[in-house]
């Protein structure tokens, strides 16, 4: 918080938090700066992408780093956004138990020598319908016996299945273990390679790749006589932004690592 001088004496005025986009010149780096641009409280400081140096940005300004890059730059970005000194708000996929518990340890470690706790924020998904989705999957998941997963995307996307679909299986074989359920039924003796998609916790999900898509998700279950389908469409980037600005303004209030939306949300 800073003072300024006014008519009515010295009051306090609320700076805007100052973001530095990592994936800037990206789809989902574009819209992001296009939202903090957008938001009063908000200031975007810098753009960076490929071969930019993140060490420089508090001196210019920068208390939040949001990365939107590539799964294989994601994790040496984050870990670089949190020596520069700097809360961090991840979109990007590609994360594991692993490079999660790395950032887990690092934030940690520096919280230890600091009064104010750095914060990060790793979410596979911003979008509202699709964090939802994932929740309704999850406490749907222990009622049926089946459980699949398919996520449709836009032919660039370089990574498959989506983060979304793999935190989404991972959470329907969670409750399905605490239910004490067993392998979902599956006769399929034989199969081309491939055609029952990847099993992820030993639940099956499909990534299909279609010009037009953007990001969309199915999730059903069946059990004999019935069907539940929870469906996600984000349409537009725009729906991931809410989310998104959601985070920069609480990531200072969180001090450590928080993975997923629905951490932040009263669900
Ligand atoms: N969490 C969510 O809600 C959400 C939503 C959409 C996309 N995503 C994820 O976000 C990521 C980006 O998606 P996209 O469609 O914007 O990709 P994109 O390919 O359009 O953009 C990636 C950008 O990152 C840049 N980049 C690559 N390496 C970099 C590095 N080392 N440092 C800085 N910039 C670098 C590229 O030059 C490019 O501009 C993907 O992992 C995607 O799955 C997440
Ligand atoms: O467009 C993408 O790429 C998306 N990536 C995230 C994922 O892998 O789950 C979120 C949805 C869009």
């Amino acid at each position: 918080m800073t003072t300024r001088l006014s008519a009515l004496g010295t009051v306090p005025v609320v700076s805007a938090i100052g973001v530095a986009v990592v994936g800037a010149a990206g789809r989902m780096g574009s819209t992001v700066c296009e939202a903090v641009e957008a938001a009063d409280d908000l200031e975007l400081v810098a753009r960076v992408d490929a071969e930019d140096d993140v060490a420089g940005l508090a001196a210019v300004g920068a208390s939040v780093g949001v990365d939107f890059t590539v799964p294989a730059a994601v994790e040496d970005n984050v870990h670089a956004l949190l020596d520069a000194g700097l809360h961090a708000v991840v979109g990007t996929t590609g994360w594991t138990e692993e490079s999660l518990g790395r950032v887990r340890d690092h934030v940690e470690r520096l919280n230890a020598e600091r009064s104010d706790g750095l914060g990060v924020v790793i979410a596979p998904n911003f979008a509202l319908s699709a964090v939802l989705a994932m929740r309704f999957a999850a406490q749907a998941a222990r009622y049926f016996e089946s459980a699949e997963v398919v996520e449709l995307h836009h032919p660039n996307k370089v990574d498959a299945p989506s983060g979304t679909a793999l935190a989404t299986a991972r959470h329907i074989a969670g409750a399905r273990r605490d239910a004490g359920r067993g392998d979902v039924p599956d006769a399929t003796e034989t199969q081309i390679d491939g055609a029952r998609g990847a099993v992820v916790d030993g639940v099956h999900v499909h990534a299909v790749r279609l010009r037009g898509l953007v990001a969309h998700e199915e999730i059903l279950l069946g059990n004999p006589g019935e069907q539940l389908t929870i469906r996600t469409d984000s349409f537009d980037r725009v729906s991931f932004m809410p989310g998104v600005l959601l985070a920069v303004r609480e990531v200072a209030r969180r001090p450590g690592l928080t993975v997923g939306l629905d951490q932040m949300l009263d669900l």
